[in-house]
């Protein structure tokens, strides 16, 4: 199969963006946290250090969040029935959601701390 130009990989990826903002809801409410996060950002004026880790901690929960749906879909796909592996596949990926969503919110209660 002949490989996609850039200019298509990237409206390829921007597509799989768009899928995630228009339907799926717990990557809309971290995205709403992120936009808090440029907010705070800038209204504590957080030095620069600060200010990347804590888009860092909040970019890798948006990622989580979008191979948690992958792992979803492709599950759905595979095998939509009930089973006892498909759920335990999906737990453990919701579970990554929830380890990468806990380290961020440590993260900013530490940063932000200082700042308040
Ligand atoms: N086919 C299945 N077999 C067994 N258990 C399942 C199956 N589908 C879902 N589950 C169980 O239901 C839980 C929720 O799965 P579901 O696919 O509905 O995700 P979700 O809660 O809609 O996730 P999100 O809110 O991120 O979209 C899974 O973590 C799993 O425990």
């Amino acid at each position: 199969m002949r490989k996609p130009s850039l200019d298509k990989s990237f409206g390829y990826a921007f597509r799989g963006i768009g899928i995630m903002i228009l339907s799926e809801r717990n990557f809309q409410i971290h995205l709403f946290a992120l936009l808090i996060n440029f907010f705070l950002i800038i209204a504590l004026q957080l030095n620069s250090a600060d200010a990347a880790i804590i888009i860092i901690v909040s970019v890798i929960v948006l990622i989580t969040e979008m191979l948690n749906t992958c792992v979803e879909k492709i599950c759905d796909f595979i095998h939509p029935e009930f089973h006892l592996s498909i759920g335990k596949i999906k737990d453990i990926s919701a579970g990554a959601v929830l380890v990468a969503t806990l380290g961020a919110l440590v993260t900013a209660i530490l940063i932000y701390g200082k700042y308040l």
